[in-house]
């Protein structure tokens, strides 16, 4: 069932909001007289749930070890009848990229709610929260500034970060009634998703998955290059391939650029395995939601 996935910076409330989510949806659920609604659960899971402290950050390792369990925790939950509430930093783009992959792969909606505190707000809580030794958080100075630094703002334009909903610190609550109408449907039908491409990835087989990641990805940045060499001066174009239309937006694309999420695409799929058969259509789809 959906997945809501929360993502701020640290200290900025999204136990907060989650809360707030949580107890609207449990209210739709129970008030609901349709057996489709009114059998869905709530599961909220973060970093307490989990059991996981928030010096975790301090290490890469440990870090990415929490990481593997938030989304294994959010994996299994998903598969049941329950509105996943994943409230975590969720900093990392091709985190999220990843758990929407997996949402999409069991044909259910995702969205991000980015709780969107701003920083000096998110640093005052903070140094609150350390001062009165607080059991529900704080961040050791250095891990907070860290965070912050290495924070990567959701972005609605992507397909993993929408239907992307922002929660200024001011408001009263997030925008509970959009969000269901947009995870369950304003008629209270199950909405469901079409698999696609990025998301019917199987584990590769083939000895040679990251030689063929490599080379076919670099395949298309050197179209892309003759391209642009091609038509100086021109902004955007539609280049059809045999496995799909590479769109390039209105200004030049330079080669770091390119490298730069052609190297994400590589690492997400290094995990996320594409049959080499759809290598190039993924990698296509995955430029045309980067470079815009
Ligand atoms: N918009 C808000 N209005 C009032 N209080 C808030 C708001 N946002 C956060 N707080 C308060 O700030 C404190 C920290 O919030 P919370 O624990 O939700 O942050 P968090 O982002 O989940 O933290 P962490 O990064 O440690 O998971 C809490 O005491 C919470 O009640």
């Amino acid at each position: 069932m959906p997945l809501i996935l929360i993502s701020g910076y640290p200290s900025s409330g999204k136990t907060y909001r989650s809360n707030q989510l949580v107890e609207s949806f449990k209210s739709k659920i129970q008030a609901s007289s349709d057996a489709r609604i009114s059998r869905l659960t709530v599961c909220h899971i973060n970093h307490q749930s989990l059991g996981l402290d928030r010096h975790v950050y301090r290490e890469a390792r440990t870090e990415k070890d929490a990481r593997a369990t938030e989304y294994s925790a959010v994996k299994r939950a998903l598969g049941k009848d329950t509105i996943v509430v994943a409230d975590g930093l969720n900093y990392i783009k091709g985190f999220r990229y990843q758990l929407y992959c997996e949402a999409k792969a069991l044909q259910t909606p995702s969205c991000v709610v980015h709780v969107g505190t701003p920083v000096d707000t998110c640093r005052e809580i903070n140094t609150r929260l350390l001062e009165n030794d607080s059991k529900e958080g704080g961040y050791a100075v250095d891990i907070f500034d860290n965070l912050i630094y290495r924070y990567e703002e959701p972005n609605g334009m992507t397909r993993w970060d929408s239907p992307l909903f922002t929660v200024p610190y001011d408001d009263e609550g997030p925008p509970c009634q959009d969000i269901w109408d947009a995870m369950i449907g304003s008629e209270g039908k199950a909405k469901t998703v079409k698999p696609n491409l990025a998301t019917m990835m199987k584990p590769a087989t083939e000895s040679d998955h990251l030689y063929e990641l490599d080379k076919t990805s670099q395949e298309i940045l050197n179209v892309i290059m003759k391209w642009q060499k091609d038509h100086p001066g021109e902004g955007g174009g539609e280049l059809p391939e045999a496995e799909g239309t590479i769109e390039l937006p209105a200004n030049p694309v330079s080669l770091p650029q390119l490298q730069r999420v052609r190297r994400q695409f590589i690492s997400l799929n290094r995990l996320h395995s594409v049959p080499k058969t759809r290598i190039r259509s993924s990698f296509i789809e995955y430029l045309n939601d980067n470079l815009i």
